[in-house]
C-alpha cells in the first residue's frame, strides 16, 4: 500500500502548472498574479477636488469670517468629467464638483457649507489652508511603483486597483477545466425515478460543488453506466475540454468496476491501495493522444469526498499556481475519544469549533464511507496518524477545517 504522501506527491509531480495568459479582470477573481504589476500611472493621476464647492486661490480667503466674508465672482464650473479645462485669476472662484480636476491657479478648494453656494458670487466665510480639499496627483500611487507582487491572490480589492490603473486583463494561470464523471449502473440523476436498486448520483454533484468551490472551472458530465464502451467513449470526448478529469466509483475490486477495467488496458493509469480511510482505492494517470491527467476516485460518498480533498484539490491549486497547495493543519482539542486501525491515516469526520478556552473538535459518531448525511454534518476531518491507534478526550489532534479559504 502507498502512503497518502507517496500518492499525493505523485499526483503533484504529474500535474503542472498551467500557462498562463491574460484573464479578464473578473474572471480572475481568486487567481494568484504570475507577474508582480507595476502601476503604469500616478493615482490620482491629476489634483482634484475631495469636496463640491469652489475652488480658489488660498491667498483671497485671509480674514475670511461668518461676519466678513470674502465675496468672490464666480467664473465657471467643472463637474468630474465635464472635459473642461480651467485655470483661475487672482480674486475668483470655479465651482467645482467632487473628483473635478483643480483648475490651474487655484490651491484649494472650500466646500458649498462654508458658503452661501452663489452662482454667480460666493460668500465665503472661512480662510482655507493651502491645498484644503485636493486630492494630489500620485498621493496613493506613484507611477513606477510595484502595486502587487507576483503571486498575490486578486480579489476583490485587486481587481478593483488593477483597473483603476486602466489594466483590462490580469495575468495569472488560468482556472482548470475539470471534468467530473460519476459511473455505475445504479446511478440516476436526482429528479428522476429510481428502481428498486439504483440511487441518485450524488457523487457527481458532490465533486462538481467541490471543484467550483477550488476555483476551479467543472464540467459535470453525470453517471456513465457500467459499460467500458460507453466510458471509453464519454471520457474521449469530453477530453477537448479537460484540464484534468475526476471520475467517481468503479475502481475496486468488483466484476464491474469500469473504471478500472477501461483505463487499466491504457497502461498509463495506475491504480492503487492508499494506507488511508476513507479513500483506499485510488488511482491516477494520463489519457489518450491527449495525456489529459485523471484522478480516479473511490464511489463512497465519504471516500470521494476525502479523496477529494486530500488528492484533487492540491492538484487543482498546483494547476492554478496557488500555493499552499494542501489545506493548512489546525490543532485542536478533541471532545471525545477515538480508535483508528494501525497503519493507515484515517480522516474522521468532525464538527470544529473555536469557544472561549480555544479550538475543540468534536468526531462525528458513524464513520461508514457511505454516510453522506454524516458527512455533511461535518466541517472538518480529525487526521489520525499511520502510528496512532488510539487518542483520548482532551489531546491535542491536527485537523482539517473544511470550507476556510486557505
Ligand atoms: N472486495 C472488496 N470490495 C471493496 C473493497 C475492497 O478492498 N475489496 N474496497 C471497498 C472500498 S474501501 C471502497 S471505497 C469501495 C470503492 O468502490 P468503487 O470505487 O469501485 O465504487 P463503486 O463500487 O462503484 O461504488 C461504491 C459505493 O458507492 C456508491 N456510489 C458510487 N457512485 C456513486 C455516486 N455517484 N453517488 C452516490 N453513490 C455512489 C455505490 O452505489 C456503492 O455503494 O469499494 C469497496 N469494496
Ligand atoms: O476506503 Mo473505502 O474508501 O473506506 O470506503
Amino acid at each position: 500500500m502507498l502512503t497518502v504522501e507517496d500518492h499525493l506527491e505523485k499526483i503533484l509531480r504529474g500535474i503542472g502548472p498551467l500557462g498562463a495568459y491574460d484573464q479578464p479582470l473578473v474572471e480572475s477573481l481568486g487567481l494568484p498574479l504570475h507577474e508582480a504589476f507595476v502601476s503604469p500611472s500616478d493615482l490620482p493621476l491629476f489634483d482634484n477636488s475631495a469636496m463640491d464647492g469652489y475652488a480658489i486661490r488660498s491667498e483671497d480667503l485671509v480674514g475670511a469670517s461668518r461676519e466678513q466674508p470674502v465675496v468672490l465672482p464666480v467664473v465657471g464650473e467643472i463637474a468630474a468629467g465635464s472635459g473642461r479645462p480651467f485655470a483661475i485669476s487672482a480674486g475668483t472662484a470655479v465651482k467645482i464638483m467632487t473628483g473635478a480636476p483643480i483648475p490651474r491657479g487655484a490651491d484649494a478648494v472650500v466646500p458649498f457649507e462654508k458658503t452661501d453656494r452663489g452662482n454667480a458670487r460666493v460668500e465665503i466665510y472661512e480662510p482655507a489652508a493651502r491645498g484644503a480639499c485636493i486630492r494630489p496627483k500620485g498621493d496613493d500611487i506613484k507611477a513606477g511603483d510595484t502595486v502587487l507582487a507576483e503571486g498575490t491572490v486578486l480579489g476583490p480589492r485587486e481587481i478593483g486597483l488593477l483597473a483603476s490603473l486602466g489594466a483590462p486583463r490580469a495575468k495569472a494561470r488560468p482556472r482548470p477545466r475539470v471534468v467530473v464523471i460519476s459511473t455505475g449502473d445504479e446511478l440516476r440523476e436526482p429528479g428522476t425515478h429510481l428502481d428498486f436498486d439504483s440511487i441518485h448520483d450524488g457523487n457527481s454533484y458532490m465533486l462538481a460543488a467541490a471543484v467550483r468551490d477550488a476555483g476551479a472551472i467543472c464540467y459535470r458530465v453525470g453517471a456513465v453506466d457500467d459499460s467500458p464502451r460507453t466510458f471509453r467513449k464519454v471520457l474521449s470526448e469530453q477530453l477537448v475540454r479537460a484540464d484534468l478529469v475526476v471520475t467517481s466509483g468503479g475502481i475496486s475490486k468488483g466484476d464491474h468496476d469500469v473504471v478500472k477495467e477501461t483505463l487499466s488496458a491504457l497502461g498509463t493509469v495506475d491504480f492503487v491501495e492508499v494506507a488511508m480511510q476513507p479513500g483506499k482505492p485510488q488511482g491516477f494517470g494520463k489519457v489518450f493522444d491527449e495525456q489529459t491527467p485523471i484522478i480516479t476516485l473511490p464511489g463512497n460518498a465519504v471516500s470521494a469526498y476525502v479523496s477529494f480533498e486530500v488528492f484533487v484539490l492540491p492538484a487543482i491549486r498546483r494547476m492554478m499556481g496557488r500555493t499552499p497547495y494542501r489545506r493548512p493543519m489546525v490543532h485542536a482539542v478533541l471532545a471525545a475519544d477515538l480508535t483508528s486501525t494501525p497503519g493507515i491515516r484515517q480522516y474522521v469526520r468532525g464538527v470544529f469549533e473555536v469557544t472561549h478556552r480555544g479550538a475543540k473538535v468534536t468526531p462525528i459518531l458513524g464513520n461508514g464511507s457511505h454516510l453522506i448525511g454524516s458527512l455533511a454534518k461535518a466541517n472538518a476531518l480529525i487526521i489520525v496518524g499511520e502510528d496512532q491507534t488510539a487518542l483520548n478526550m482532551g489531546d491535542t489532534v491536527r485537523t482539517l477545517v473544511l470550507d476556510r479559504p486557505f
